[in-house]
């Protein structure tokens, strides 16, 4: 299972301000400006292959909560599109605001989303594991969506039902069968892709970004059972609200955002 076993605290320095990872060129979020992206001609078409049965569980780790992969064989995987190798797809996870009108890691031009779903995948022709990964330039490689209020998501519902079982930090429950395919917009073959890095610590510059230009809709109800997840665990006194997990935005930095071709 890829994600590590220490957590970040809702307490966290890096959820008050910017915090760039010292000397960082490739830090993420960022503001994605349509009309600097650049064409990229040889962007190949993207292929993903999640078999729901490599779904295990769900977790909440204290700055979001994460459903988790069964990451010990290639059977779900992300091919194509600015990657060279293949990357085994390990957790999904969200970030999202404590109101609709702000919740988005990334924006487009400027405009905020009410959520953000990042799929999270680690180079297996490269390496053996995601902590191995996690430390090479462009090891990993994460799908980003961005959520807006509207019609009621089916295939969300499955997963919205059992958050309550993971309201407190370091709850876990058994999830399986989930086909994370059906959180992706109907056209994945319209991204824009960038090199960046982790958006919470350890903020590694090791992330080929691949973020879908089309937003997939929830219901209001379905992300305020978000909201509904605490950050901190059963046994502390005070309580606080799993909401604006976000990153600040960070400096571009000379680097170029590559699109397909329309
Ligand atoms: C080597 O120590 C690590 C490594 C990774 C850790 C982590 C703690 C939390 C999350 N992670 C993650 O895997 C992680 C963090 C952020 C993201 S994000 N929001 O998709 O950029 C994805 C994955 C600690
Ligand atoms: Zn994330």
């Amino acid at each position: 299972v890829c994600s590590s076993r220490y957590v970040l605290s809702a307490l966290h320095p890096m959820w008050q301000g910017p915090l760039a990872a010292p000397g960082g060129n490739r830090q993420s979020p960022i503001d994605i400006r349509v009309r600097k992206s650049v064409f990229d001609p040889h962007l190949e078409p993207l292929t993903l292959e999640y078999d729901p049965r490599t779904c295990s569980q769900v977790w909440n780790n204290g700055y979001s909560f994460l459903v988790e992969y069964n990451d010990t064989t290639d059977k779900s995987t992300l091919k194509g599109g600015p990657l060279e190798d293949t990357f085994r797809l390990c957790q999904f996870h969200f970030h999202w605001g404590e109101s609709n009108a702000w919740g988005s890691e990334h924006t487009v031009d400027r405009r905020l989303f009410a959520a953000e779903l990042h799929l999270v995948h680690w180079n297996s022709n490269k390496y053996k594991l995601f902590e191995e990964a996690v430390l090479e330039e462009n090891g990993l490689a994460v799908i980003g969506v961005f959520l807006k209020i509207g019609k009621r998501h089916e295939g969300l519902q499955k997963l919205v039902d059992v958050l309550p079982a993971v309201r407190h930090k370091d709850s876990v429950v058994e999830f399986t069968s989930f086909d994370a395919s059906c959180l992706l917009p109907a056209n994945i073959d319209d991204y824009w892709t960038y090199a960046g890095s982790l958006t919470t610590p350890p903020l590694s510059e090791a992330v080929t970004w691949i973020i879908m230009k089309q937003p997939i809709e929830v219901s209001h109800d379905q992300l305020a059972v978000f909201r509904s997840l605490l950050f901190t665990s059963a046994e502390e006194e005070v309580q606080k609200s799993m909401v604006n997990n976000f990153r600040v935005q960070q400096p571009l930095k000379g680097r170029t955002m590559e699109t397909i071709p329309e």
